[in-house]
């Protein structure tokens, strides 16, 4: 599949601070990738490095085919950037706005009103293209903030927290527009928010304090929760040291007189060996529940549980 942007060995210092340190990043063609990571972990810092508006102090970042440092002319024109804080006029209304932006991005005439209008449409704008945007709520806003960073169709999309401060049905809204918007452009998603990731994107990349500590696809972040824990109930249960001489159990909880959980090895799942024992010696078997890691406890293994990430998971 086509690179359509490639970041390598991308660090940023502020002062003795580390925000980011050898970060690498791939995006290609037709894919949403999950930047994902704690407050603070340095998502918009490398944000801004890919949409040119931060200097790197070491690394190189191409955009389809052009060096942002180098060509930045020709690399920001297949880039479009929603910052964290969108870079709207409140005094405008949306279609002078969209206007301006395109105009910024170098589109005239016939083209720039196709886009203008396109975009609306897409954004689903139209009600609301004459209003000043100071005037509209913060979901309509925001659609304005992602309808100037497509409104020059450019090939990768980055979207910094685009649904940060937003109530749960324009949260719904938007993430739906990300959707939408990926069928025709590559998508960079920076969030802190796990379910939206889970949601939206093909792949993820999780930063922790300036570094990334997983990048694989969503499957594969799933394959992590692989089990290693049964829970099980019998009426007619066994003294706990027969349960804890079959094969393949590690060991033994007792959650109460009649529930044990069983802790295994991934690799040797001891299933079967219980269940033809339960069987034959009639312990009664009334519950057998794989329990698993759900995506946030493998999340917050990955970047080290500390309290102040606790807050940032929702
Ligand atoms: N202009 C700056 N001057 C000094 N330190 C900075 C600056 N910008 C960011 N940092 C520091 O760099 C680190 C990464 O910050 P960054 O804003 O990139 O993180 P983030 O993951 O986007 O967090 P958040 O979700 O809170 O925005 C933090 O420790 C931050 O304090």
């Amino acid at each position: 599949m086509t690179i359509l942007l490639e970041a390598q060995n991308l660090s940023r210092f502020f002062g003795p601070n580390i925000a980011v340190q050898n970060i690498d990043i791939t995006v290609k063609r037709g894919e949403i990738l999950g930047f994902l990571g704690p407050n603070g972990a340095g998502k918009s810092t490398t944000m801004k490095m890919l949409s040119g508006n931060l200097a790197p102090d070491n690394g190189e970042i191409r955009i389809n085919g052009f060096d942002l440092l180098t060509q930045p002319k020709q690399a920001k024109a297949q880039l479009g950037y929603l910052p964290e804080n969108p870079p709207l006029y409140r005094e405008l209304t949306v279609g002078e706005y969209l206007k301006h932006c395109a105009r910024l991005n170098r589109l005239k005439g016939k083209a720039l009103k196709s886009a203008v209008d396109t975009v609306i449409d897409r954004c689903g704008l139209g009600e609301v293209q004459r209003r000043l945007i100071g005037q509209l709520s913060k979901g309509y806003q925001q659609r304005t903030g992602i309808a100037q960073a497509i409104v020059h169709s450019p090939a990768v999309v980055i979207l910094d927290e685009p649904t940060s401060g937003l109530d749960p049905v324009q949260i719904r809204q938007i993430r739906e527009l990300i959707r939408e918007i990926a069928n025709e452009h590559s998508v960079i998603l920076s969030t802190h928010i796990l379910p939206e990731v889970e949601m939206l994107c093909d792949r993820v990349q999780i930063i922790s304090k300036g570094q990334v500590i997983f990048a694989d696809s969503l499957a594969a972040l799933h394959q992590q929760r692989l089990s290693s824990r049964l829970r099980i109930s019998f009426a007619n249960p066994p003294p706990i040291a027969e349960i804890q001489s079959l094969e393949h159990v590690a060991s033994v909880e007792v959650l109460s007189s009649q529930q044990f959980r069983i802790l295994y090895h991934p690799e040797n799942d001891p299933t079967e060996s219980l269940l033809i024992q339960a069987v034959s010696k009639q312990w009664q078997l009334q519950e057998l529940v794989r329990e698993q890691d759900s995506l946030e406890d493998i999340f917050m293994q990955l970047i080290n549980f500390d309290t102040a990430a606790v807050e940032t998971i929702n």
